[in-house]
């Protein structure tokens, strides 16, 4: 398997890339080559990271390249994990933001499109993460739009361990939860659907509205308020979980939470890429069809779709898409 990481020398490519080399993301059975991508300045760093990674001596780690130039580092890549992005800088408007991601973003989606693998599968996780991928998405014509997906996993194992406290369960019995919409403060998870050892459970209204949602919502600014820097390992853990059941599929009696390409289910605009209720069989996702959305959700996703709405608006008005 061959993956592409860029940002490979920042935070969370210094969690992700032990865990891929040592087997997490696609089983023990799965040799890796792993090519990182990184600005000219952070070369220097990427090396180091690489020095560290042959110290390990993963038994599947087969090779490691280095570069600054986006067409070597998707060569033939059959997995494509976005991390590199703008951070948004004090003072920085939307408009700023999407502009300078738009300049990363549209570059690697050609250099993907022009030399990765036929069956190349990308993960945004540099923020903006679902507009991102929307860019990359917009200049890779040969590449399906269900090959684009951008990183909601985090939300959604957030929101699963949240609830396990709430409810004082285990991790592993909490079931059918979603996270909706984009990856920011306007996200709904949904426990409208969840089962808990395989029962469904009364929600509280009040606890829903002023504690669940704000805090899953609001937990990468609280991690960000606590570290003084942005979720690093658990981000990195997320994209492990994603691309592992995306590739192997998920787990039977279940779904998972991503951010694909809206074929228009549950009124979100064809095209969009916004997270779902989704499974994964024979290495595509599927949208979780024919949930009830009753109406205190309907305006929660209507709400984080209609966010989604604009930021494509305003990268279709600097010409980006
Ligand atoms: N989707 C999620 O759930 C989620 C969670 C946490 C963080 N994030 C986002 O992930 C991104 C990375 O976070 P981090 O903590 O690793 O940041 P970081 O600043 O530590 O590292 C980013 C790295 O990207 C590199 N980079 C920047 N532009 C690049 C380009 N054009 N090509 C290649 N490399 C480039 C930088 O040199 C840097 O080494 C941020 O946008 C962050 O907001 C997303
Ligand atoms: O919230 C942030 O700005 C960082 C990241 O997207 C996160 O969810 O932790």
């Amino acid at each position: 398997m061959r993956i592409t990481v860029t940002g490979a020398a920042g935070q969370i490519g210094y969690a992700l890339l032990f865990r891929i080399a040592s087997g997490a993301m696609f089983g023990p059975n799965t040799p890796v080559s792993l090519r990182l991508l990184e600005l000219p300045q952070a070369l220097a760093a990427a090396e180091g990271v690489a020095m560290e990674l042959d110290d390990c001596a993963f038994p599947l780690l087969r090779s490691i390249d280095i570069t600054d130039d986006a067409a070597e580092a998707f060569d033939r890549s059959n997995v494509a994990l976005l991390v590199g992005s703008r951070p948004r800088t004090a003072g920085m408007e939307r408009a700023d933001l999407l502009s300078a991601n738009g300049a990363i973003f549209a570059p690697q989606g050609r250099a993907i499109n022009d030399n990765a693998a036929d069956d190349v599968r990308v993960l945004v996780v540099g923020n903006p993460a679902n507009t991102n991928a929307l860019i990359a998405s917009a200049h890779a014509p040969d590449v399906p739009d269900a090959r684009f997906t951008a990183m909601t996993r985090l939300d959604h194992n957030r929101a699963v361990a949240r609830l396990a406290k709430a409810t004082d369960s285990a991790v592993a019995s909490i079931s059918h939860l979603t996270i909706w919409g984009n990856h920011s403060s306007t996200q709904y998870p949904d426990l409208s659907h969840v089962l808990v050892d395989g029962d469904s459970i009364d929600v509280d209204r009040e606890w829903l509205e002023s504690d669940y949602i704000p805090a899953v919502a609001n937990r990468g600014a609280a991690i960000i308020a606590a570290r003084g820097s942005s979720s690093a390992a658990s981000a990195a853990n997320a994209a492990v979980d994603h691309m592992h059941d995306w590739v192997l599929g998920t787990a039977q009696d279940d779904w998972t939470s991503a951010a694909i390409t809206s074929d228009g289910s549950y009124g979100v605009p064809a095209g969009l890429i916004s997270s779902f209720p989704v499974t994964s069989t024979g290495g595509d996702w599927q949208i979780v069809e024919g949930l009830d959305i009753d109406e205190f959700s309907r305006a929660r996703i209507d709400a984080s779709v209609a966010e989604l709405g604009e930021e494509r608006a305003a990268v279709e008005a600097l010409g980006l898409l």
